[in-house]
């Protein structure tokens, strides 16, 4: 069994180590905060984050250099906009041998970049190719009652994220592969957006037939934009697109689903922001995929909703009203692109 460092000791690094410290691996939770590694090793609970009993095998430190030596992977799970600094805190720690994996899903604001690119820009002596992502349907609440869970690991060297599967598969948390890395973090990041635009919609008081499209039309948008960075379209049918995109935008456990319910019913975004305590990924994802979205010309009628709600404070309602309007088009129009553009025509 293998030592392994998870670093972020929020809800979903918690229920990572609990899968990791179940299938008998020596799990070092590291939290950037000392009095939280005391509480944890205390009570073997993370009540802030987490309602569960964490398994004797957790144990945490906010001591990083402690956390990572030795360990035979290094899971990062700390949000999007904490990824630099911790991945520049650990680089003199951090062992070749060690696999690195992260689970985090945004995608950053003004660069454009995606976790595994921050990661490759911060850690010295790992390349592109090696560093591995987790992302499936998996909400932190569920795994840690072990309910079935379905998730996909990726990275460009297969062998990196079939090594990742074997650390993490067991009968309640079923691992797939994938090489399409670019696909599966778009795929994570990207529906966060959508989910808070389900949240706004439930918060407006609509039913599921406005949800479905939002959901449909989203995995539209998600696809374009995707395709269009050079992920293969039939990732975002997969368990990291459409599969995510299911289970955050009809969840009660969704972040970003409960933050686009109280701006539906008419909350301020500072507000619900605080109120949350915990990270809502989709509001910086939305700046990213908003200038995304001009670059690379792609249309993205939801996203720029979404922005113009976050950013602009219109009004949900009227916003919604405008997306019903839109120019009148055919169903289909977009994934024809999509297949046309993989069939490199
Ligand atoms: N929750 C879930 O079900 C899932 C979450 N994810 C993704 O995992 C990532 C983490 O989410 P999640 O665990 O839910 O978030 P939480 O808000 O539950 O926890 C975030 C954790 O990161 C810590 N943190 C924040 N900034 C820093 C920093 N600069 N240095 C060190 N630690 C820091 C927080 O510490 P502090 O307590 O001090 O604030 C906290 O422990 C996100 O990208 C999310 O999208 C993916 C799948 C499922
Ligand atoms: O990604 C998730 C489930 O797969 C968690 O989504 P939220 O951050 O919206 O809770």
């Amino acid at each position: 069994m293998a030592k392994v460092a998870v670093l972020g000791a929020g809800s979903w690094g918690t229920a990572l180590s609990i899968v990791l410290a179940d299938n008998g691996h020596d799990v070092r939770l590291w939290t950037h905060r000392a009095e939280q590694a005391e509480e944890i090793n205390e009570t073997h609970r993370n009540n802030k984050y987490l309602d569960a009993d964490l398994p004797e095998g957790i144990k945490a430190s906010s001591d990083l250099e402690a956390s990572v030596k030795g360990s035979e992977a290094v899971v990062f799970v700390v949000p999007t906009k904490a990824i630099r600094e911790v991945a520049k805190k650990v680089d003199p720690f951090l062992e070749k041998e060690a696999i690195v994996i992260h689970a985090t899903k945004g995608i950053e604001p003004k660069t454009m970049k995606r976790v595994s690119e921050m990661l490759n820009e911060e850690l010295e002596n790992y390349e592109y190719k090696e560093i591995i992502v987790l992302s499936g349907p998996s909400h932190a609440e569920e795994v840690a009652q072990r309910q079935p869970t379905t998730v996909t690991v990726s990275s460009l060297q297969i062998e990196h994220a079939v090594r990742a599967q074997n650390l993490f598969f067991n009968e309640s948390f079923r691992v797939y592969t994938s090489n399409d890395i670019v696909g599966i973090e778009l795929g994570g990041a990207l529906k966060n957006i959508i989910a808070l635009g389900a949240g706004v919609s439930d918060g407006l008081g609509y039913g599921d037939n406005a949800k479905a499209a939002l959901i449909t039309r989203g995995l539209a948008e998600i696809a374009r934009l995707g395709t269009s960075l050079g992920a293969n379209p039939l990732t975002f049918l997969g368990l990291p697109g459409v599969g995510d995109l299911i289970v955050t935008c009809t969840s009660v456990h969704s972040r970003n689903w409960r933050a686009g319910n109280l701006l539906g019913k008419g909350d301020k975004l500072e507000a619900v922001l605080e109120q949350m305590g915990m990270v809502v990924e989709g509001v910086r994802t939305t700046e990213a995929a908003y200038e995304l979205a001009r670059r690379q010309n792609i249309e993205m009628p939801i996203v720029d909703a979404i922005h113009q709600l976050l950013f602009e404070k219109r009004d949900a309602a009227e916003i919604v009203q405008q997306l019903m309007t839109r120019t009148k088009r055919e169903e289909m129009d977009d994934f024809a692109s999509i297949l046309r553009k993989d069939q490199g025509k």
